[in-house]
């Protein structure tokens, strides 16, 4: 594991100092730790850790493998609450130490269900580092996969109980330009669900301005001069070289040339500076990559800082007093691009560069000047950015900068492109057709269709008062210009036919089907009936009924759903369960939207039982409801067909555990029988959880085909290994 254009490079940006070299090189090389940390909310997590502690830190102090010591997980010191763990052992111990290998089923199975999350320890700092609150308008610009966007729902989700979901005032749009990611991204997110979540499939370089009802209320804090959503809080972690994840990506070893880094730079600093105007005042954003490239981190945070100079009036946050045992090194305010593969870094300014050129190539050049450490470097306090290493803290490389916007002077104005300098800069990184039709369009102040161009550059000259409305049109037509030439909306119309979505239709909270639905699951008058929607192009409720909080709703309502490219919204909460249509239709609350849902079931829906019944309702698919024992057994039976919600209070025990808190799961009730309604996944992790072991009938049923397999199949050992952990 060596590259020598890496010790070139790094060697010459003098990151680490001589005495530390070998060091850091000699951590590079070694595997990356486990991590994982322990999600959801407040509540339900202290009860997990509390198991990770005393549950499975005894069990796993003595374990020993092929006569050695194996240390068992521990916390990482700087995350907060002790929530977040390490461990570090080789696969074959997680496979054939019987202490670790209960562990590692455990580890899957909460993973499954979305109460663990492994994750990358240096990728757990930036949601820490941007403090998001309950009711903040919060967007992750960079989101997929999606372990940070969990972080930071979780964090505007504090409010949640172990049973049921908060709903907070504050918004999360999770955003990826890459469609098959941000899929993926739904996908994760789904354990955690929220109707104040929503992922958006945009480039996050041009991200449209979004609106909201034109109103003059300050409800959520938004300016009477204005309607633009503005963010409280922004998260940009960006695509990087990804030079910080050696020890995870091998592979980055053979394949490192420091062009990778070059070549992001500029996008790098297109999304924090679009990220800068979308930002409220006060408001902070963390920028972030998994490079240790000071081209992709300090030169990014440099170029974005005096790209603004004195409007919005930017600063990097101090945070050194932030996760306290976190160890860390600042950031650096001197630094040697390279112009070539070749580690070139002689060019001490980038005149130096350009001057070296022959003037036919110098217009090619894809290295700017901000590439170069900028002659104020030492007044933008860049040491406030945080670098960290891996031989620091047995972690991996990482980079991270806070930002916070003290004041602006101009609301209207902070949704403008601020200099000439920069207009030209934004016009110039359009594609060429759309530069020629930019340039061609005639200029009338008076009329919303006015040249782009004239306007940026005209906005940046005139006099901040005037034409303060005609200016901020006319920016959020370049942004719809640019996403349009990316795929997204067109000039004329905001409706963008290229994406194929479904619409998001909120019904009345008049829709007969809506009522029926209410009626038949007993939700109280409170349940908040006009923030439902459904996913067809008719409004008709169809099949699946989502929930969202009042501002997400407001953001649907005010923005064509084409042109910020919206994947999904809010959370599902109910589904039909049977065809039948509107009052015939019958109703089923979702396991993951039991949460959200459950601070408007009225009593009579929720059956109160003990651990045994949840016994027999995983260890058998559908239990009759004479197999139950009494009470149990006379209240099932006396209730409707139909969907229902049990109850395990605090207190109830099993053989293995006794319950901290009330545990609620939802449930079917056919003629005869019940059937609890969730997957077969969080069945197996409750039954860990709860019983010390997968007693559900899937496990089982796997346990029956390993034995028939191992009797069939005449293998090797090493084979019928194989073949069993592929069934596993
Ligand atoms: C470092 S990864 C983000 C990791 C993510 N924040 C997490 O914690 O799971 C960078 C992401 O940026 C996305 N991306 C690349 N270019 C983008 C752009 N112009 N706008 C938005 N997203 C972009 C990539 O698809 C990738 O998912």
């Amino acid at each position: 594991m060596n590259n020598e254009r890496f010790t070139a490079y790094y060697k010459a940006q003098n990151i680490i100092p001589d005495e530390d070299w070998d060091h850091f090189m000699n951590a590079l090389r070694l595997p990356l730790p486990t991590t994982f940390r322990v999600a959801g909310s407040r509540e339900t997590a202290h009860v997990l850790n509390n198991a990770i502690e005393e549950t499975y830190v005894p069990l796993l102090s003595g374990a020993e493998f092929e006569g050695e010591q194996v240390p068992p997980p521990s916390q990482l010191p700087w995350y907060p609450e002790g929530l977040a763990w390490q461990f570090n052992v080789s696969k074959k111990v997680l496979r054939k130490s019987v202490e670790f290998k209960k562990f590692h089923s455990f580890l899957v199975f909460e993973t499954e269900v979305g109460n663990i999350s492994r994750q990358e320890a240096v990728s757990m700092i930036p949601p820490l580092l941007l403090d998001v609150q309950p009711y903040h308008k919060v967007i992750d610009m960079c989101a997929a996969p999606g372990s940070k966007t969990a972080q930071l729902l979780e964090a505007l989700h504090a409010q949640d109980t172990a049973t049921s979901t908060s709903t907070p005032p504050g918004l999360l749009i999770a955003n990826d330009s890459d469609g098959k990611r941000a899929h993926l991204l739904i996908h994760q997110s789904a354990r955690l669900p929220s109707p104040a979540f929503m992922v958006t499939n945009l480039d996050a370089s041009i991200y449209p301005i979004l609106r909201l009802p034109n109103t003059e209320s300050e409800i959520h804090r938004v300016k009477k001069t204005s309607n633009q959503l503005l963010f409280d809080r922004i998260l940009c972690d960006v695509p990087c070289s990804g030079d910080g994840t050696l020890r995870k990506n091998v592979g980055i070893w053979k394949r490192w040339q420091p062009m990778d880094g070059n070549g992001l730079h500029s996008l790098q600093v297109r999304i924090l500076q679009r990220a800068m105007r979308m930002l409220e005042d006060d408001g902070r954003i963390v920028y972030s990559t998994c490079s240790l490239n000071p081209v992709e981190n300090e030169a990014v945070i440099a170029a974005a800082l005096n790209s603004n100079p004195g409007k919005f009036s930017f600063e990097l946050v101090d945070v050194s007093d932030q996760l306290p045992q976190l160890l860390r090194r600042p950031g650096i305010s001197a630094w040697t691009p390279t112009v070539d593969r070749s580690i070139n870094t002689t060019f001490r300014t980038w005149d130096d560069f350009v001057q070296s050129l022959p003037e036919s190539k110098r217009l090619e050049s894809k290295i700017s000047e901000s590439h170069w450490p900028p002659s104020n470097a030492e007044s933008l306090r860049l040491q406030r950015c945080l670098r960290i290493y891996p031989h620091l803290q047995d972690t991996g490389g990482f980079f991270v900068a806070v930002l916070q916007k003290k004041q602006s002077c101009d609301v209207g104005l902070s949704t403008q492109i601020s200099t000439k300098r920069e207009a030209e800069e934004f016009i110039n990184h359009a594609p060429e057709t759309k530069k020629a039709k930019l340039e061609s369009e005639e200029v009338n102040p008076h009329n919303p269709v006015i040249s782009d161009i004239e306007d940026v550059l005209s906005s940046v000259t005139a006099p901040a008062s005037v034409g303060k409305e005609t200016k901020k049109l006319s920016t959020e037509r370049v942004l719809d210009e640019k996403a349009k030439s990316s795929g997204g909306s067109n000039k004329d119309s905001p409706h963008d036919s290229s994406f194929k979505e479904m619409p998001y239709t909120f019904l009345t909270p008049d829709d007969t089907t809506l009522q029926s639905c209410i009626a038949q699951l007993s939700f109280t008058s409170e349940f908040p009936s006009s923030n439902v929607l459904v996913r067809n192009p008719t409004g008709e409720a169809a099949r699946s009924l989502y929930l969202t909080n009042d501002l997400v709703k407001e953001v649907v309502r005010s923005n064509d759903y084409t042109r910020m490219r919206l994947l999904t919204c809010g959370t599902k909460v109910v589904t039909k369960q049977e065809a039948g249509k509107g009052m015939d239709a019958q109703f089923r609350i979702l396991g993951e939207g039991l949460p959200a849902v459950l601070p408007y079931a009225s009593p009579g829906l929720i059956l109160t039982t003990e651990l045994a019944t949840l016994k027999i309702l995983l260890e058998t698919y559908y239990p009759l409801c004479t197999g139950f024992a009494e009470p149990f057994r006379s209240a099932i039976e006396a209730k409707n067909t139909g969907s229902h919600i049990v109850r395990f209070p605090a207190g109830s025990s099993s053989e293995a555990t006794n319950l901290s808190h009330d545990l609620v799961l939802p449930l079917w009730k056919s003629n005869v029988s019940v059937s609890l309604m969730i997957d077969k996944k969080a069945k197996s992790a409750l039954s860990l959880r709860l019983f010390g072991e997968d007693i559900t009938s899937a496990a089982r049923e796997a346990a029956q085909k390993k034995t028939l397999l191992a009797e069939k199949l005449p293998l090797n050992d090493h084979q019928m290994e194989e073949d069993l952990s592929q069934n596993e």
